[in-house]
Protein backbone atom coordinates (compact mmCIF):
# COMPACT_ATOMS: atom_id res chain seq x y z
CA UNK A 1 0.00 0.00 0.00
CA UNK A 2 1.40 3.25 -0.86
CA UNK A 3 0.24 6.42 1.08
CA UNK A 4 1.04 9.80 1.68
CA UNK A 5 1.85 10.77 5.33
CA UNK A 6 -1.67 12.05 6.73
CA UNK A 7 -1.46 15.41 8.74
CA UNK A 8 -3.86 16.60 11.17
CA UNK A 9 -3.35 20.39 12.37
CA UNK A 10 -4.31 20.57 15.67
CA UNK A 11 -5.18 24.13 16.79
CA UNK A 12 -5.51 24.63 20.63
CA UNK A 13 -7.55 27.26 22.51
CA UNK A 14 -5.72 30.12 23.68
CA UNK A 15 -3.95 29.87 26.93
CA UNK A 16 -3.66 32.37 29.99
CA UNK A 17 -0.75 33.86 28.73
CA UNK A 18 -1.90 34.30 25.72
CA UNK A 19 -5.10 35.93 26.79
CA UNK A 20 -4.26 39.58 25.42
CA UNK A 21 -3.43 38.12 21.75
CA UNK A 22 -4.90 38.38 18.61
CA UNK A 23 -6.38 34.97 16.79
CA UNK A 24 -3.90 34.57 14.03
CA UNK A 25 -5.68 32.18 12.23
CA UNK A 26 -9.08 31.74 10.40
CA UNK A 27 -10.14 27.86 10.10
CA UNK A 28 -12.14 25.82 7.62
CA UNK A 29 -12.23 21.86 8.35
CA UNK A 30 -9.52 21.33 5.50
CA UNK A 31 -7.97 24.66 5.35
CA UNK A 32 -6.46 27.27 7.05
CA UNK A 33 -5.52 30.97 6.64
CA UNK A 34 -3.05 32.56 8.77
CA UNK A 35 -2.59 36.89 9.30
CA UNK A 36 -0.44 38.78 11.39
CA UNK A 37 -3.26 40.98 12.93
CA UNK A 38 -2.75 43.77 14.77
CA UNK A 39 -6.05 44.58 15.59
CA UNK A 40 -5.25 47.70 13.83
CA UNK A 41 -7.58 48.13 10.75
CA UNK A 42 -5.08 50.58 8.81
CA UNK A 43 -2.03 48.14 9.30
CA UNK A 44 -3.78 44.92 8.70
CA UNK A 45 -5.45 45.70 5.41
CA UNK A 46 -1.62 45.41 4.41
CA UNK A 47 -0.95 42.13 6.54
CA UNK A 48 -0.02 38.85 4.38
CA UNK A 49 -2.05 35.93 4.37
CA UNK A 50 -0.95 32.90 4.45
CA UNK A 51 -2.88 29.62 3.24
CA UNK A 52 -2.66 26.06 3.91
CA UNK A 53 -4.78 22.90 3.06
CA UNK A 54 -4.36 19.63 5.51
CA UNK A 55 -5.94 16.28 5.36
CA UNK A 56 -8.13 17.89 8.48
CA UNK A 57 -7.74 20.28 10.94
CA UNK A 58 -9.17 20.36 14.70
CA UNK A 59 -10.40 23.64 15.74
CA UNK A 60 -10.12 24.93 19.07
CA UNK A 61 -13.07 23.25 20.68
CA UNK A 62 -12.65 20.15 18.88
CA UNK A 63 -12.40 17.61 21.66
CA UNK A 64 -9.38 14.16 22.27
CA UNK A 65 -12.30 11.93 21.43
CA UNK A 66 -12.70 14.29 17.98
CA UNK A 67 -9.11 14.32 17.64
CA UNK A 68 -8.51 10.30 18.39
CA UNK A 69 -11.39 9.18 15.46
CA UNK A 70 -8.68 10.81 13.15
CA UNK A 71 -6.59 8.19 14.57
CA UNK A 72 -8.25 5.42 14.55
CA UNK A 73 -8.28 4.16 11.05
CA UNK A 74 -4.51 4.37 11.83
CA UNK A 75 -4.91 1.88 15.07
CA UNK A 76 -7.56 -0.41 12.69
CA UNK A 77 -4.60 -1.15 10.48
CA UNK A 78 -2.03 -1.93 13.05
CA UNK A 79 -4.29 -4.82 14.38
CA UNK A 80 -4.92 -5.79 10.98
CA UNK A 81 -0.97 -6.28 10.48
CA UNK A 82 0.44 -3.04 9.57
CA UNK A 83 3.00 -0.93 11.17
CA UNK A 84 1.54 2.66 11.88
CA UNK A 85 2.91 5.66 13.19
CA UNK A 86 1.61 8.67 14.77
CA UNK A 87 3.85 11.71 15.52
CA UNK A 88 2.79 15.04 17.42
CA UNK A 89 4.95 17.87 16.14
CA UNK A 90 4.88 21.10 17.72
CA UNK A 91 6.25 24.23 19.02
CA UNK A 92 7.05 23.91 22.99
CA UNK A 93 3.40 24.59 24.64
CA UNK A 94 1.36 24.07 21.68
CA UNK A 95 -0.39 21.09 22.76
CA UNK A 96 1.55 17.90 21.64
CA UNK A 97 1.64 16.20 25.30
CA UNK A 98 -2.03 16.62 25.97
CA UNK A 99 -3.06 15.35 22.41
CA UNK A 100 -0.53 12.46 22.98
CA UNK A 101 -0.16 11.44 26.59
CA UNK A 102 -3.15 13.50 28.67
CA UNK A 103 -4.41 11.12 31.24
CA UNK A 104 -6.76 13.28 32.92
CA UNK A 105 -9.93 11.03 32.88
CA UNK A 106 -11.87 13.72 31.27
CA UNK A 107 -9.46 14.67 28.40
CA UNK A 108 -7.74 11.14 28.07
CA UNK A 109 -5.45 11.64 25.17
CA UNK A 110 -4.43 8.92 21.94
CA UNK A 111 -1.93 6.86 23.52
CA UNK A 112 -4.91 5.75 26.54
CA UNK A 113 -7.81 5.65 23.93
CA UNK A 114 -5.33 3.48 21.62
CA UNK A 115 -5.19 0.98 24.73
CA UNK A 116 -8.24 1.04 25.14
CA UNK A 117 -9.38 0.43 21.72
CA UNK A 118 -6.93 -1.68 20.72
CA UNK A 119 -7.83 -3.76 23.68
CA UNK A 120 -11.13 -3.99 23.01
CA UNK A 121 -11.19 -4.64 19.21
CA UNK A 122 -8.84 -7.58 20.28
CA UNK A 123 -10.97 -9.21 22.85
CA UNK A 124 -14.07 -8.58 20.11
CA UNK A 125 -11.80 -10.61 17.44
CA UNK A 126 -11.01 -13.85 19.64
CA UNK A 127 -15.40 -13.60 20.67
CA UNK A 128 -15.67 -13.25 17.46
CA UNK A 129 -13.10 -16.57 16.87
CA UNK A 130 -11.44 -14.37 14.32
CA UNK A 131 -8.48 -14.50 15.89
CA UNK A 132 -7.31 -17.51 18.63
CA UNK A 133 -4.25 -15.66 20.08
CA UNK A 134 -2.20 -12.95 20.58
CA UNK A 135 0.53 -11.03 22.42
CA UNK A 136 0.20 -7.71 22.99
CA UNK A 137 3.15 -5.72 24.44
CA UNK A 138 4.35 -1.96 25.27
CA UNK A 139 7.82 -0.37 25.38
CA UNK A 140 8.41 3.53 26.12
CA UNK A 141 11.99 5.03 25.38
CA UNK A 142 13.04 8.78 25.46
CA UNK A 143 15.68 10.43 23.67
CA UNK A 144 17.12 13.40 25.79
CA UNK A 145 20.15 15.32 24.14
CA UNK A 146 20.56 12.67 21.54
CA UNK A 147 20.73 9.90 24.34
CA UNK A 148 18.36 6.79 24.23
CA UNK A 149 16.85 5.59 27.63
CA UNK A 150 14.37 3.29 28.36
CA UNK A 151 11.64 5.33 30.53
CA UNK A 152 10.72 1.79 32.33
CA UNK A 153 13.94 1.11 33.36
CA UNK A 154 16.57 4.02 33.06
CA UNK A 155 19.81 1.71 33.86
CA UNK A 156 19.04 -0.42 31.11
CA UNK A 157 21.96 0.69 27.80
CA UNK A 158 19.78 1.15 24.73
CA UNK A 159 21.87 0.66 21.41
CA UNK A 160 19.53 0.91 17.92
CA UNK A 161 20.58 -1.83 15.79
CA UNK A 162 19.48 -0.79 11.68
CA UNK A 163 18.94 -3.93 9.73
CA UNK A 164 15.86 -4.08 7.40
CA UNK A 165 14.17 -1.44 9.92
CA UNK A 166 15.37 0.12 12.97
CA UNK A 167 15.41 -2.22 16.28
CA UNK A 168 16.26 -1.27 19.73
CA UNK A 169 18.39 -3.67 21.56
CA UNK A 170 18.05 -4.55 25.35
CA UNK A 171 14.73 -2.27 25.63
CA UNK A 172 12.05 -3.83 27.94
CA UNK A 173 8.88 -4.46 26.81
CA UNK A 174 5.84 -5.46 28.84
CA UNK A 175 2.45 -7.73 27.87
CA UNK A 176 -0.68 -5.67 27.91
CA UNK A 177 -3.75 -7.12 29.12
CA UNK A 178 -5.57 -4.02 30.00
CA UNK A 179 -5.93 -0.38 29.42
CA UNK A 180 -5.10 0.32 33.41
CA UNK A 181 -1.85 -1.62 32.38
CA UNK A 182 -0.73 1.15 30.09
CA UNK A 183 -1.73 3.56 32.33
CA UNK A 184 0.65 2.77 34.91
CA UNK A 185 3.33 2.20 32.52
CA UNK A 186 3.06 5.42 31.19
CA UNK A 187 2.82 7.10 34.79
CA UNK A 188 6.10 5.43 35.61
CA UNK A 189 7.58 6.13 32.40
CA UNK A 190 6.55 10.33 32.72
CA UNK A 191 8.60 10.47 36.69
CA UNK A 192 11.81 9.40 34.45
CA UNK A 193 10.82 11.57 31.23
CA UNK A 194 12.99 14.54 31.37
CA UNK A 195 10.61 17.84 31.77
CA UNK A 196 11.71 21.07 32.92
CA UNK A 197 10.12 24.78 32.90
CA UNK A 198 10.54 26.94 30.04
CA UNK A 199 9.44 30.30 28.91
CA UNK A 200 6.50 29.16 27.20
CA UNK A 201 5.17 25.71 29.46
CA UNK A 202 5.83 25.26 33.28
CA UNK A 203 6.06 21.76 32.61
CA UNK A 204 7.53 21.45 29.37
CA UNK A 205 9.23 17.97 27.50
CA UNK A 206 12.90 18.40 26.83
CA UNK A 207 12.79 15.03 25.45
CA UNK A 208 11.43 12.92 22.30
CA UNK A 209 9.04 10.06 23.53
CA UNK A 210 8.80 7.36 21.45
CA UNK A 211 5.94 4.92 23.04
CA UNK A 212 4.97 1.77 20.50
CA UNK A 213 2.96 -1.41 21.05
CA UNK A 214 4.03 -4.75 19.92
CA UNK A 215 1.14 -7.05 18.10
CA UNK A 216 1.70 -10.92 17.47
CA UNK A 217 -1.26 -12.85 16.55
CA UNK A 218 -1.68 -15.98 14.53
CA UNK A 219 -0.34 -14.92 11.43
CA UNK A 220 0.42 -11.27 11.40
CA UNK A 221 3.41 -9.14 13.34
CA UNK A 222 3.23 -4.84 13.44
CA UNK A 223 4.38 -2.47 15.45
CA UNK A 224 2.08 1.40 16.37
CA UNK A 225 4.47 3.91 17.05
CA UNK A 226 3.21 6.95 19.24
CA UNK A 227 5.29 9.74 18.96
CA UNK A 228 5.74 13.05 21.73
CA UNK A 229 8.25 15.26 19.96
CA UNK A 230 10.01 17.28 22.37
CA UNK A 231 8.63 20.99 21.40
CA UNK A 232 11.60 23.51 19.57
CA UNK A 233 12.03 26.86 21.17
CA UNK A 234 14.08 29.59 20.30
CA UNK A 235 17.61 29.71 21.97
CA UNK A 236 18.18 32.83 24.22
CA UNK A 237 21.01 34.20 26.46
CA UNK A 238 18.62 33.94 29.45
CA UNK A 239 18.67 30.22 29.60
CA UNK A 240 20.65 28.44 32.12
CA UNK A 241 23.59 26.74 30.23
CA UNK A 242 21.41 22.63 31.01
CA UNK A 243 18.69 24.63 29.30
CA UNK A 244 20.56 25.96 26.74
CA UNK A 245 22.15 22.73 25.97
CA UNK A 246 18.69 20.98 25.91
CA UNK A 247 17.43 23.18 23.70
CA UNK A 248 20.08 22.54 21.08
CA UNK A 249 20.06 19.20 20.82
CA UNK A 250 16.28 19.51 20.35
CA UNK A 251 16.82 22.28 17.54
CA UNK A 252 19.41 20.00 16.09
CA UNK A 253 17.36 17.16 16.11
CA UNK A 254 13.88 18.56 14.43
CA UNK A 255 15.92 20.30 12.04
CA UNK A 256 17.36 16.99 11.00
CA UNK A 257 13.69 15.96 11.09
CA UNK A 258 12.75 18.80 9.01
CA UNK A 259 16.00 18.01 6.45
CA UNK A 260 14.62 14.29 5.90
CA UNK A 261 11.14 15.17 5.03
CA UNK A 262 12.77 17.44 2.88
CA UNK A 263 14.89 14.96 1.00
CA UNK A 264 11.72 12.32 0.90
CA UNK A 265 9.32 15.22 -0.62
CA UNK A 266 11.67 16.03 -3.20
CA UNK A 267 12.80 12.56 -3.96
CA UNK A 268 16.23 12.88 -2.98
CA UNK A 269 18.78 10.17 -3.37
CA UNK A 270 20.49 10.81 0.13
CA UNK A 271 18.05 10.44 2.91
CA UNK A 272 19.74 11.34 5.75
CA UNK A 273 18.33 9.42 8.64
CA UNK A 274 21.47 8.79 10.09
CA UNK A 275 22.48 12.39 11.32
CA UNK A 276 19.83 12.13 14.51
CA UNK A 277 19.02 9.82 17.24
CA UNK A 278 15.27 10.67 16.31
CA UNK A 279 15.36 10.15 12.65
CA UNK A 280 17.21 6.51 12.79
CA UNK A 281 14.24 5.18 14.77
CA UNK A 282 11.58 7.27 12.96
CA UNK A 283 13.31 6.02 9.59
CA UNK A 284 10.63 3.38 9.47
CA UNK A 285 7.69 5.45 9.77
CA UNK A 286 9.23 8.12 7.33
CA UNK A 287 8.92 6.96 3.66
CA UNK A 288 9.31 3.45 5.06
CA UNK A 289 6.68 0.09 5.78
CA UNK A 290 4.63 2.17 8.13
CA UNK A 291 1.64 4.10 7.47
CA UNK A 292 1.89 7.71 9.37
CA UNK A 293 -0.48 10.30 10.73
CA UNK A 294 1.10 13.28 11.91
CA UNK A 295 -0.24 15.82 14.03
CA UNK A 296 0.74 19.35 14.09
CA UNK A 297 -0.36 21.24 17.24
CA UNK A 298 -0.53 24.97 17.06
CA UNK A 299 -1.28 27.81 18.86
CA UNK A 300 -3.82 30.21 17.54
CA UNK A 301 -2.14 33.47 18.97
CA UNK A 302 -0.06 36.31 17.43
CA UNK A 303 2.60 36.01 19.75
CA UNK A 304 3.74 32.71 17.76
CA UNK A 305 2.67 33.70 14.38
CA UNK A 306 6.01 33.18 12.85
CA UNK A 307 7.03 30.12 14.84
CA UNK A 308 3.07 28.42 13.88
CA UNK A 309 3.91 29.52 10.28
CA UNK A 310 7.10 27.38 10.69
CA UNK A 311 5.39 24.32 11.82
CA UNK A 312 2.50 24.37 9.18
CA UNK A 313 5.20 24.90 6.56
CA UNK A 314 6.75 21.51 8.12
CA UNK A 315 3.54 19.71 7.70
CA UNK A 316 2.68 20.97 4.29
CA UNK A 317 6.06 19.10 3.39
CA UNK A 318 5.31 16.29 5.47
CA UNK A 319 2.30 15.78 3.27
CA UNK A 320 4.47 14.92 -0.09
CA UNK A 321 5.99 12.07 1.89
CA UNK A 322 5.16 8.95 0.61
CA UNK A 323 5.49 6.07 2.49
CA UNK A 324 4.96 1.80 1.19
CA UNK A 325 3.14 0.25 3.93
CA UNK A 326 2.49 -3.78 3.63
CA UNK A 327 0.86 -6.28 5.68
CA UNK A 328 3.11 -8.55 7.98
CA UNK A 329 2.11 -12.02 7.41
CA UNK A 330 3.85 -14.61 9.28
CA UNK A 331 4.46 -17.98 7.97
CA UNK A 332 1.53 -20.42 9.13
CA UNK A 333 3.88 -23.43 9.39
CA UNK A 334 6.25 -21.23 12.25
CA UNK A 335 5.38 -22.97 15.76
CA UNK A 336 2.93 -19.97 17.48
CA UNK A 337 3.96 -17.70 20.20
CA UNK A 338 3.17 -19.88 23.24
CA UNK A 339 5.01 -22.91 21.98
CA UNK A 340 7.73 -20.82 21.12
CA UNK A 341 8.24 -19.42 24.86
CA UNK A 342 7.59 -23.15 25.94
CA UNK A 343 10.30 -24.45 23.46
CA UNK A 344 12.53 -21.73 24.91
CA UNK A 345 11.69 -22.56 28.79
CA UNK A 346 12.64 -26.20 28.01
CA UNK A 347 15.65 -24.90 26.31
CA UNK A 348 16.87 -22.88 29.49
CA UNK A 349 15.49 -25.82 31.84
CA UNK A 350 17.61 -27.85 30.34
CA UNK A 351 20.61 -26.34 30.57
CA UNK A 352 20.04 -25.73 34.23
CA UNK A 353 19.96 -29.15 35.26
CA UNK A 354 23.43 -29.60 33.42
CA UNK A 355 24.64 -27.60 36.67
CA UNK A 356 25.95 -24.27 35.53
CA UNK A 357 28.46 -21.78 37.32
CA UNK A 358 26.02 -20.22 39.95
CA UNK A 359 25.93 -16.65 38.58
CA UNK A 360 24.91 -18.40 35.58
CA UNK A 361 22.35 -20.18 37.11
CA UNK A 362 20.58 -16.95 38.78
CA UNK A 363 21.00 -14.96 35.31
CA UNK A 364 19.12 -18.31 33.63
CA UNK A 365 16.40 -18.53 36.23
CA UNK A 366 15.33 -14.96 36.26
CA UNK A 367 14.85 -15.66 32.39
CA UNK A 368 12.93 -18.35 33.33
CA UNK A 369 11.07 -16.19 35.31
CA UNK A 370 10.25 -13.62 32.54
CA UNK A 371 9.24 -16.10 29.93
CA UNK A 372 6.78 -17.77 32.54
CA UNK A 373 5.34 -14.51 33.77
CA UNK A 374 5.34 -13.71 29.80
CA UNK A 375 3.44 -16.66 28.93
CA UNK A 376 1.10 -16.23 32.26
CA UNK A 377 0.39 -13.06 30.59
CA UNK A 378 1.38 -11.71 33.79
CA UNK A 379 4.31 -9.54 32.45
CA UNK A 380 3.36 -6.48 33.85
CA UNK A 381 5.83 -4.79 36.09
CA UNK A 382 4.24 -5.24 39.82
CA UNK A 383 5.30 -2.27 41.91
CA UNK A 384 6.05 -3.02 45.64
CA UNK A 385 3.88 -0.79 47.68
CA UNK A 386 7.17 1.12 49.07
CA UNK A 387 7.93 2.33 45.25
CA UNK A 388 3.82 2.60 44.83
CA UNK A 389 4.29 5.26 46.87
CA UNK A 390 7.51 7.16 46.16
CA UNK A 391 6.23 7.53 43.29
CA UNK A 392 2.53 8.37 44.26
CA UNK A 393 4.41 11.54 46.16
CA UNK A 394 6.32 12.21 43.08
CA UNK A 395 3.28 12.62 41.34
CA UNK A 396 1.83 14.39 43.42
CA UNK A 397 4.62 16.72 43.95
CA UNK A 398 4.96 17.37 40.17
CA UNK A 399 1.13 18.14 40.29
CA UNK A 400 1.61 20.81 42.80
CA UNK A 401 4.57 22.17 41.04
CA UNK A 402 3.78 26.58 41.62
CA UNK A 403 2.38 27.62 38.23
CA UNK A 404 4.65 29.70 37.01
CA UNK A 405 3.50 33.38 37.04
CA UNK A 406 3.78 34.62 33.51
CA UNK A 407 3.23 38.25 34.74
CA UNK A 408 6.75 37.99 36.12
CA UNK A 409 8.36 40.94 33.84
CA UNK A 410 11.66 38.70 33.14
CA UNK A 411 9.40 36.45 31.10
CA UNK A 412 7.55 38.76 30.02
CA UNK A 413 10.46 40.82 28.72
CA UNK A 414 11.68 37.65 27.18
CA UNK A 415 9.03 37.16 25.17
CA UNK A 416 8.40 40.79 23.39
CA UNK A 417 12.62 40.77 23.10
CA UNK A 418 12.24 37.24 21.28
CA UNK A 419 9.35 38.45 18.48
CA UNK A 420 11.39 41.97 18.48
CA UNK A 421 14.64 39.53 17.39
CA UNK A 422 12.39 37.72 14.79
CA UNK A 423 10.88 41.35 13.49
CA UNK A 424 14.45 42.22 12.98
CA UNK A 425 15.00 39.38 11.00
CA UNK A 426 12.39 39.74 8.73
CA UNK A 427 13.41 43.25 8.38
CA UNK A 428 16.70 42.45 7.41
CA UNK A 429 15.43 40.21 4.77
CA UNK A 430 12.89 43.27 3.38
CA UNK A 431 15.94 45.45 3.46
CA UNK A 432 18.02 43.15 1.49
CA UNK A 433 15.24 43.06 -1.13
CA UNK A 434 14.63 46.25 -1.18
CA UNK A 435 18.55 46.61 -2.34
CA UNK A 436 17.96 44.39 -5.15
CA UNK A 437 15.11 46.27 -5.76
CA UNK A 438 17.18 49.25 -6.20
CA UNK A 439 19.92 47.20 -8.01
CA UNK A 440 17.41 46.24 -10.34
CA UNK A 441 16.68 49.60 -11.18
CA UNK A 442 20.13 50.79 -11.64
CA UNK A 443 20.91 48.38 -14.05
CA UNK A 444 17.29 49.67 -15.88
CA UNK A 445 19.03 53.34 -15.20
CA UNK A 446 22.38 52.07 -17.35
CA UNK A 447 20.31 50.65 -19.93
CA UNK A 448 18.21 53.84 -20.68
CA UNK A 449 21.24 55.54 -20.82
CA UNK A 450 22.98 53.60 -23.16
CA UNK A 451 19.94 53.69 -25.26
CA UNK A 452 19.55 57.52 -25.32
CA UNK A 453 22.93 57.95 -26.30
CA UNK A 454 22.25 55.18 -29.28
CA UNK A 455 19.48 56.82 -30.18
CA UNK A 456 21.27 60.59 -30.47
CA UNK A 457 24.02 59.35 -32.17
CA UNK A 458 20.80 58.08 -35.16
CA UNK A 459 19.20 61.33 -34.48
CA UNK A 460 22.73 63.24 -35.48
CA UNK A 461 23.11 60.89 -38.50
CA UNK A 462 19.91 61.44 -39.85
CA UNK A 463 20.62 65.36 -39.26
CA UNK A 464 23.50 64.92 -41.25
CA UNK A 465 21.78 63.30 -43.71
CA UNK A 466 19.18 65.99 -44.10
CA UNK A 467 21.70 69.06 -44.45
CA UNK A 468 23.13 66.79 -47.29
CA UNK A 469 19.80 66.56 -48.89
CA UNK A 470 19.05 70.25 -48.36
CA UNK A 471 22.28 71.14 -49.72
CA UNK A 472 22.66 68.98 -53.06
CA UNK A 473 19.07 67.79 -53.73
CA UNK A 474 15.70 69.09 -53.98
CA UNK A 475 13.27 68.70 -50.76
CA UNK A 476 11.46 65.32 -52.05
CA UNK A 477 9.31 62.58 -50.58
CA UNK A 478 11.99 61.02 -48.96
CA UNK A 479 13.34 64.23 -47.04
CA UNK A 480 9.74 64.91 -45.61
CA UNK A 481 9.86 60.89 -44.26
CA UNK A 482 13.79 61.41 -42.69
CA UNK A 483 12.21 64.52 -40.85
CA UNK A 484 9.47 62.44 -39.37
CA UNK A 485 11.49 59.98 -38.84
CA UNK A 486 13.59 62.38 -36.68
CA UNK A 487 10.11 63.95 -34.91
CA UNK A 488 9.45 60.44 -33.94
CA UNK A 489 13.43 59.94 -32.13
CA UNK A 490 13.41 63.36 -30.90
CA UNK A 491 9.84 62.39 -28.91
CA UNK A 492 11.35 58.88 -27.86
CA UNK A 493 14.49 60.97 -26.77
CA UNK A 494 12.40 63.07 -24.27
CA UNK A 495 10.41 59.89 -22.94
CA UNK A 496 13.62 58.24 -22.23
CA UNK A 497 15.22 61.12 -19.86
CA UNK A 498 12.04 61.59 -18.58
CA UNK A 499 11.86 58.08 -18.07
CA UNK A 500 16.08 58.52 -16.55
CA UNK A 501 14.79 61.48 -14.15
CA UNK A 502 11.84 59.14 -12.91
CA UNK A 503 14.15 56.39 -12.10
CA UNK A 504 17.26 58.75 -10.88
CA UNK A 505 14.78 59.90 -8.10
CA UNK A 506 13.42 56.25 -7.31
CA UNK A 507 16.99 55.40 -6.75
CA UNK A 508 17.79 58.54 -4.16
CA UNK A 509 14.45 57.92 -2.67
CA UNK A 510 15.36 54.29 -2.45
CA UNK A 511 18.37 54.94 -0.81
CA UNK A 512 17.29 57.33 1.31
CA UNK A 513 14.51 54.98 2.43
CA UNK A 514 17.40 52.38 3.16
CA UNK A 515 18.98 54.24 5.48
CA UNK A 516 16.02 55.10 7.42
CA UNK A 517 15.22 51.41 7.69
CA UNK A 518 18.94 50.82 8.90
CA UNK A 519 18.86 53.57 11.48
CA UNK A 520 14.95 52.08 12.41
CA UNK A 521 17.00 48.80 13.62
CA UNK A 522 15.68 51.07 16.23
CA UNK A 523 15.00 47.51 17.78
CA UNK A 524 18.01 48.73 19.44
CA UNK A 525 16.34 51.23 20.85
CA UNK A 526 13.40 49.55 21.45
CA UNK A 527 15.68 46.66 23.49
CA UNK A 528 17.44 49.66 25.45
CA UNK A 529 13.85 50.80 26.71
CA UNK A 530 13.06 47.06 27.60
CA UNK A 531 16.37 47.52 30.13
CA UNK A 532 15.52 50.53 31.29
CA UNK A 533 12.21 49.03 32.47
CA UNK A 534 13.70 45.99 33.62
CA UNK A 535 16.23 47.38 35.80
CA UNK A 536 13.82 50.12 37.05
CA UNK A 537 11.51 46.72 38.31
CA UNK A 538 8.41 49.39 37.32
CA UNK A 539 5.51 48.18 39.50
CA UNK A 540 1.82 48.82 39.95
CA UNK A 541 1.23 50.13 36.13
CA UNK A 542 3.92 47.69 34.87
CA UNK A 543 1.71 45.04 33.56
CA UNK A 544 -0.54 47.97 31.49
CA UNK A 545 2.79 49.48 30.28
CA UNK A 546 4.42 46.12 29.12
CA UNK A 547 1.33 45.38 27.42
CA UNK A 548 0.79 48.97 25.39
CA UNK A 549 4.76 48.26 24.68
CA UNK A 550 4.26 45.20 23.20
CA UNK A 551 0.74 46.37 20.95
CA UNK A 552 2.38 49.28 20.01
CA UNK A 553 6.45 48.13 19.01
CA UNK A 554 4.53 45.06 17.26
CA UNK A 555 2.40 47.66 15.33
CA UNK A 556 5.30 49.77 14.33
CA UNK A 557 7.23 46.51 12.79
CA UNK A 558 4.04 46.13 11.00
CA UNK A 559 4.36 49.61 9.36
CA UNK A 560 8.09 49.14 8.67
CA UNK A 561 6.73 45.77 6.74
CA UNK A 562 3.78 47.21 4.75
CA UNK A 563 5.88 50.01 3.69
CA UNK A 564 8.65 47.61 2.05
CA UNK A 565 5.94 45.87 0.73
CA UNK A 566 4.23 48.70 -1.16
CA UNK A 567 7.35 49.64 -2.67
CA UNK A 568 8.08 45.88 -3.71
CA UNK A 569 4.84 45.17 -5.14
CA UNK A 570 3.19 48.88 -6.35
CA UNK A 571 6.06 50.83 -6.83
CA UNK A 572 4.41 52.94 -5.11
CA UNK A 573 7.28 55.59 -3.51
CA UNK A 574 4.74 58.01 -2.69
CA UNK A 575 2.63 55.79 -0.67
CA UNK A 576 5.25 54.17 1.40
CA UNK A 577 7.21 57.50 2.34
CA UNK A 578 3.65 58.43 3.90
CA UNK A 579 4.02 55.63 6.56
CA UNK A 580 7.09 55.33 7.02
CA UNK A 581 6.95 58.57 8.03
CA UNK A 582 3.91 57.69 10.45
CA UNK A 583 6.33 55.03 11.84
CA UNK A 584 8.83 57.08 12.63
CA UNK A 585 6.35 59.48 14.29
CA UNK A 586 4.93 56.69 16.06
CA UNK A 587 8.26 55.34 17.12
CA UNK A 588 9.50 58.55 18.79
CA UNK A 589 5.78 58.58 20.58
CA UNK A 590 6.40 55.41 21.93
CA UNK A 591 10.21 56.27 22.86
CA UNK A 592 8.70 59.14 24.94
CA UNK A 593 5.89 57.11 26.37
CA UNK A 594 8.91 54.57 27.99
CA UNK A 595 11.66 57.55 28.71
N1 LIG B 1 -6.60 21.26 22.94
C1 LIG B 1 -6.35 21.79 24.15
N2 LIG B 1 -7.37 22.19 24.94
C2 LIG B 1 -7.11 22.73 26.15
N3 LIG B 1 -5.87 22.91 26.67
C3 LIG B 1 -4.83 22.54 25.93
C4 LIG B 1 -5.00 21.96 24.63
N4 LIG B 1 -3.79 21.69 24.14
C5 LIG B 1 -2.90 22.07 25.07
N5 LIG B 1 -3.51 22.58 26.14
C6 LIG B 1 -2.86 23.12 27.33
O1 LIG B 1 -1.74 23.90 26.88
C7 LIG B 1 -0.61 23.73 27.73
C8 LIG B 1 0.59 23.24 26.92
O2 LIG B 1 0.28 21.96 26.37
P1 LIG B 1 1.34 20.78 26.31
O3 LIG B 1 2.14 20.66 27.56
O4 LIG B 1 0.61 19.58 25.83
O5 LIG B 1 2.29 21.36 25.17
P2 LIG B 1 3.52 20.65 24.45
O6 LIG B 1 3.40 20.99 23.03
O7 LIG B 1 3.60 19.22 24.82
O8 LIG B 1 4.71 21.47 25.08
P3 LIG B 1 6.24 21.02 25.28
O9 LIG B 1 6.81 20.77 23.93
O10 LIG B 1 6.84 22.23 25.93
O11 LIG B 1 6.21 19.82 26.15
C9 LIG B 1 -1.03 22.72 28.81
O12 LIG B 1 -1.43 23.44 29.94
C10 LIG B 1 -2.22 22.01 28.19
O13 LIG B 1 -3.13 21.53 29.17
Amino acid sequence: MSDNIQVLVRVRPLIDREKNDKICINLNDNSLVMKETTGNELFDQYATDYSFAFDKIAHPDSTQEDVFDQARSLIDSFISGYNSSIMAYGLTSSGKTYTMFSCDDDNLGIVPRATQYICDQLDSLVQQKKLSKYSLSFSFVQIYNEQLSDLLNPTQQLKIRITDQPEIENMSQYLIKSYQDVIQLIQHGEMNRKTSQTRYNELSSRSHVISSFFLETNNTVSKLNLVDLAGSEKLSSAMQSTQGQETKYINTSLSTLNKVIYALSEHKQHIPYRDSVLTKLLSDSLGGNYLSLLICCVSPASSSFFETLNSLRFAERAKRVVNKAVKNEIQNDSPDIVEKLEQEISRLEGILENKHSGEQISVLKQQIFDLQQTLNFGGLVEFSSTELKTLQIELDRKKSLPSLDFNNSLDKFQLVLQKQESNLEYLLQKINQQNNYLNQLLVEFELTQRQKIQLGQKLQRLQFKMIKNDCGKPIGVEKLGESDKIGVLEGELNGLERKNQILKAKITKGKEYIKQMKQMDGTELEKKILKEMKLKNLKGDKKEKMNKYQRESHALVNIMKNKIEIVLENNNIDGADKFCTGALEALKRTRNDYE
